[in-house]
């Protein structure tokens, strides 16, 4: 079916060519959005350039380095695939958690049900003072929060505990005398799984310098997995936050108490 929208010269432009070259366009961004940061983006870089120089060198009808560059290129996506494991992994991981949310927000909203972030009060409570207190007091700490994602094969070791969230538990645990103080605590289901758990460290370029390992193990382990990481800095004090390998710092308590709200 074809819908003429205008003629440039002798190219004809119809609807399915704005909408190829609108989504071209966005998942390019996507991708972008992904890497930005990561030595992946060189790499993607790289074979963007390689297809460009394919596709001119073809137009201009040198048959013996288009071939050559073909066979690259074809080479170049199973490559990509590989190189690009973990990326590839969390963008469709991100990708089904968000739809599966936007589903289950839809028949809510359409069935009248309650948000279900709304029923965690009582736990954001406990955690929300248990990170005043840490912050007031300068002691590092560390929760990665999760509903839906699986973090086995992504967060190593650790105590198991399966305990309840509770203010006086996540302030013990960060105590600097407490042998559970090193290392992060995990929250699954609204439920402490484990504490002092390893988790793998972020190699983004685009952090700040004066970002340390704890940070960069939140932002990390948010790269990966859809999960959210609440950090109080032992440095400053400071409480911030990492979701989908950005990293927002200095949260005020209207914030924090906004965002345990949502991935808690
Ligand atoms: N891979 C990791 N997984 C979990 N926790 C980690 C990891 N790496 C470091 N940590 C925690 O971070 C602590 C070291 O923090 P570091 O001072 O390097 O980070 P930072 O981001 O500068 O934080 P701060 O502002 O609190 O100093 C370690 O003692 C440990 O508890």
């Amino acid at each position: 079916m074809q819908c003429l929208l205008f003629k440039i010269g002798f190219l004809q432009v119809d609807v399915w060519d704005l909408f190829d070259i609108l989504i071209v366009g966005l998942l390019l961004y996507q991708l972008y959005q992904l890497l930005k940061g990561s030595i992946a983006l060189n790499i993607f870089v790289g074979m963007v350039l390689l297809f460009l120089s394919y596709q001119v060198f073809q137009a201009l009808g040198m048959d013996l380095l288009s071939s050559i560059l073909f066979q690259f290129t074809n080479l170049g996506f199973i490559s990509l695939i590989i190189i690009f494991q973990p990326e590839v992994r969390r963008f469709l991981l991100l990708l089904g958690t968000n739809t599966l949310r936007q589903r289950d927000s839809f028949w809510s909203r359409l069935l009248g049900k309650e948000d279900p972030t709304l029923d965690a009060t009582e736990e954001v409570e406990e955690i929300r003072r248990a990170f005043l207190r840490l912050a007031r007091s300068k002691t590092g700490a560390l929760i990665v929060c999760t509903r839906d994602a699986d973090p086995e094969t992504i967060i190593s070791g650790g105590t198991p505990l399966n305990a309840n969230i509770s203010y006086g538990l996540i302030v013990s645990i960060f105590h600097k005398e407490s042998p559970l103080h090193d290392g992060a605590v995990v929250i699954e289901n609204r439920r402490i799984s484990r504490a002092s758990a390893i988790l793998p460290v972020s190699e983004n370029t685009t952090l700040p310098k004066s970002v340390g390992l704890r940070h960069r193990a939140a932002v990390g382990v948010s790269e990966k997995i859809d999960v959210g990481c609440f950090i109080v800095s032992e440095e400053t004090g400071k409480i911030s936050f990492a979701h989908g390998g950005h990293l927002e710092r200095g949260l005020g308590e209207k914030r924090l108490t906004e965002l345990l709200n949502a991935y808690l």
